[in-house]
């Protein structure tokens, strides 16, 4: 079969290596990828097992639909001899993040022989902060040698003297020199090798010496430690390249003891080579991995049982030893997250955690691998260490646009930090307050203003209100989607999602905004916008194709609306119920014994924005992160490692009751008071914090001063009848809450005068 011609699909991507592309074999659609890396001298199409395995795996021949895509690297063929596992690694990133770009969801490493190294450096810790590599899914090694052993192996005489002139030559800075052919060993003979790579390859501790039997404890704890996704590892049980002396089995179970990710079906392949070249092997691992359990077992109600309470005991021992038992939460929550799915998909996310912070305390275990806290000290440490906190979870793929990643989507720090650079400039005080754009805000407000005047005598719905028909549609689409469950069960069960995809659409749609669609993709291919906009700054500072730059603006108009429009919402409501008139007196009476001050020196204005982000923060949710490597310890609590943890803005704001007291009433004054106003202000999350906390803040707060500044300067506001308090509910989406009853109606009375 290896012989026969086979299909491929040809990718260019953007990759460092010069003409280089990748080639997709198996399902061509499937969202699921392996990524076959070979070992040394292996470049596409080289190690026939890897067509093999597309082969079995597309769902045209009954597999579960992955694609296998192979590809060129740097190192490919002769090249690997001049080359490094660091540089392999930010190369199969690339290869990830234009694949991430096409919509492939579930993404798996999969490396043979020194692919196996390369995948060991890709989950190692430096690698991922320093070079910003992209997350997959799980990772798979087969034939994980140690080339440092298979030299050892045929050691030939003056092996140690050419180990110190390679030494010597990295010393001089000689390290990218290649050595001498004849000095070389056989096995790496014909291949020209630099000192460098030869002392990674060779020598104990170099770059590659992943595998070796004779590495220390604690180094083969660090390095299998690393894994926070699952992995299977495969070694060969004939491999010709492993000494017979290694004990290839004990070595695997060493590693298992490290890292319970790994995967229970890892051990040897019986009766394969490096290669696994013998088809009975491969058939072999293949329905052992892929298949099991036999065909035959299944049918046998006994196997059943025991399988089950087997799985059950394991889960059970598994969730009573886990360092989370010894956080407070409710039992459930050790043992499984259905609860709190459930609360997702009712829209009461926010709701269901805030109940448990009130029950439980400041920090709260809410799904077996996830704890939330309210208090300042776990605000600092998670949002803010480091100047951007932790990274990201994969939550954040719900967000992304076209398939893309924006700013607000990038996963880990080095990535964001790029983008960042780029964007933050646009969104700077002094950009936001110079006259155009302070103008554009301005001459919203005035088209608000006009409304306002045309319902008077009538109610006006300030939920979503603007001038122009057109905006208004398209602004309901952004706003008013009803997506959230059709997106959650996507997230949680993609394969669920395929299967009822039909109903569900039927049900709960998936997020469509043709109209923004159109006009951001529109406006985003025009090659000389106006100086102050986004794109030009984009266009300026990035190479990104168009199709990120349309991702980035849609990300900013929905971040705009979907923020401060539900913001100013629920504030004016407060502000016109009752209870808050003698409020809405004291702000006009402010706005009237200081007209013509600049809206920043205005204190009970900015007392009022202060308290309304307090008590109504348009993001009152979670935003998940992922705890590093090695854990941390948060408000006391030993927290391991790849644990999610969050605040939301909605308890950090209520259950702090020494810097809110009496924090469930709405009160502009306590923003007024000097003593605790840096603790307020601490605690004060609305916006987020730390380096990925909302770059549009100024933005945001120049339009909700100026909006309220043009209202209660000519209007007082009272709640129309056809509007209830449960109509005002918080409906919780992905991190953002709306009014439930999706429309909030005032009425607008003018002011004597005005
Ligand atoms: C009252 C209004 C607003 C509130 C309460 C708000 C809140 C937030 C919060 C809490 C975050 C952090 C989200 C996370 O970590 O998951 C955020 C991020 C962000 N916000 Fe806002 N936002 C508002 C207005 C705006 C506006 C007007 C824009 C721009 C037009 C904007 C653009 C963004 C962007 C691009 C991010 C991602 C920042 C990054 O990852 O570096 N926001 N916002």
């Amino acid at each position: 079969m290896t012989s026969s011609p086979f299909l491929t699909r040809v990718h260019y991507y953007n990759s460092p290596t010069r003409h280089s592309c990748a080639y997709e074999s198996g399902t061509f659609d499937s969202p699921n990828v392996i990524v076959a890396i070979g070992g040394l001298g292996d470049g596409p199409h080289t190690v026939p097992y890897f067509r093999d395995l597309a082969v079995r795996l597309d769902s045209a021949n009954g597999g579960p639909g992955y694609s296998v895509f192979e590809f060129r690297l740097k190192s490919s063929f002769i090249g690997f001899g001049t080359s490094s596992l660091a540089e392999d690694v930010r190369h199969i990133s690339d290869l990830v993040k234009y694949l991430r770009g096409i919509g492939k969801e579930r993404i798996v490493l999969l490396g043979h022989s020194t692919g196996c190294q390369d995948i060991m450096a890709y989950v190692n810790d430096a690698n991922y902060t320093k070079h910003g590599i992209e997350p997959v899914e799980g990772f798979i090694l087969q034939g994980p040698v140690s080339d440092r052993e298979a030299i050892e192996a045929e050691r030939k005489d003056g092996f140690d003297q050419v180990v110190a002139d390679a030494r010597v030559m990295v010393a001089d800075g000689r390290g990218g020199d290649c050595l001498p052919q004849r000095t070389l060993p056989d096995m790496l003979a014909g291949t020209p090798v630099s000192a460098y790579r030869f002392l990674a390859l060779a020598t104990k501790g170099g770059d590659d010496d992943y595998f070796s039997s004779d590495l220390e404890t604690s180094v083969v704890s660090k390095i299998w430690s690393s894994f926070d996704r699952p992995f299977l590892v495969l070694h060969s049980a004939e491999d010709e390249f492993v000494p017979s002396t290694i004990d290839k089995k004990g070595l695997i179970e060493g590693w298992r003891k490290e890292n319970t990710l790994m995967s229970p079906l890892s051990g040897l392949i019986p009766g394969a080579n490096h290669t696994v070249d013998s088809e009975e092997a491969r058939t072999r691992t293949y329905s052992r991995r892929a298949t099991v359990p036999p065909i035959m077992l299944l049918f046998s109600p006994l196997f059943l049982l025991a399988a089950a309470t087997l799985i059950l005991a394991a889960g059970l021992i598994r969730c009573l030893t886990s360092p989370l038992a010894k956080i407070p939460g409710p039992r459930v929550s050790l043992f499984t997250s259905l609860v709190l799915k459930w609360n997702e998909l009712r829209a009461n996310r926010r709701g269901y955690i805030h109940a448990l912070h009130v029950r439980y305390g400041p920090v709260v275990r809410v799904s077996p691998h996830e704890v939330s806290f309210t208090s300042a000290l776990a605000v600092k440490e998670i949002y803010c260490s480091g100047g951007s906190g932790y990274d990201k979870t994969e939550f954040y793929d719900l967000f992304r646009v076209y398939g893309r990643r924006t700013m607000f989507t990038t996963l880990n720090k080095s990535d964001h930090s790029k983008r960042r650079r780029i964007i933050a400039d646009r969104y700077a005080n002094s950009n936001i307050m110079r006259p155009v754009s302070m103008t554009g805000i301005q001459e919203r407000a005035s088209k608000f203003i006009t409304k306002c005047n045309e319902s008077v005598g009538q109610s006006l719905d300030i939920f979503l209100c603007t001038q122009n028909k057109d905006h208004e549609e398209m602004m309901h689409q952004v706003a008013s989607d009803d997506s959230l469950q059709n997106r959650l069960i996507e997230f949680y069960s993609p394969t669920l999602h395929q299967v009822t995809a039909k109903l569900l659409y039927s049900l709960a749609k998936p997020r469509e905004t043709p109209m923004a669609d159109e006009f951001v993709l529109k406006a985003s291919g025009q090659s000389d916008p106006a100086d102050f906009t986004l794109l030009k700054r984009m266009l300026e500072k990035s190479e990104l194709d168009p199709i990120d730059y349309a991702a980035e603006c849609l990300d900013h108009m929905a971040a705009g609306i979907d923020t401060t429009g539900d913001a100013l919402c629920f504030l004016m409501w407060e502000l016109s119920r009752p209870g808050s008139f003698h409020f809405q007196e004291k702000l006009r009476a402010e706005l009237r014994d200081r007209a013509g001050k600049p809206l920043d020196q205005l204190p009970f204005l900015e007392a009022v924005v202060s308290e309304g982000l307090r008590y109504f923060p348009a993001i009152p949710m979670s935003l998940p992160r992922y705890v590093p490597h090695g854990g941390k310890v948060i408000d006391g609590y030993v927290v391991p490692g790849g644990t999610v943890v969050s605040c939301q803005a909605y308890s950090v704001h209520r259950l702090n009751e020494d810097v809110f007291p009496d924090a469930e009433r709405f009160d502009p004054e306590r923003w007024l008071e000097p003593e605790g106003d840096a603790e307020r202000r601490r605690l004060q999350f609305a916006f987020a914090s730390g380096g990925r906390g909302c770059v549009g803040k100024h933005l945001a707060l120049a339009e909700m001063k100026t909006l309220l500044a043009e209202v209660y300067s000519r209007f007082s506001t009272t709640v129309d009848s056809g509007t209830t308090v449960a109509d005002m509910d918080m409906s919780d989406q992905l991190i953002s809450s709306r009014p439930a009853g999706q429309r909030c109606l005032l009425r607008f009375e003018p002011i004597e005068g005005q």
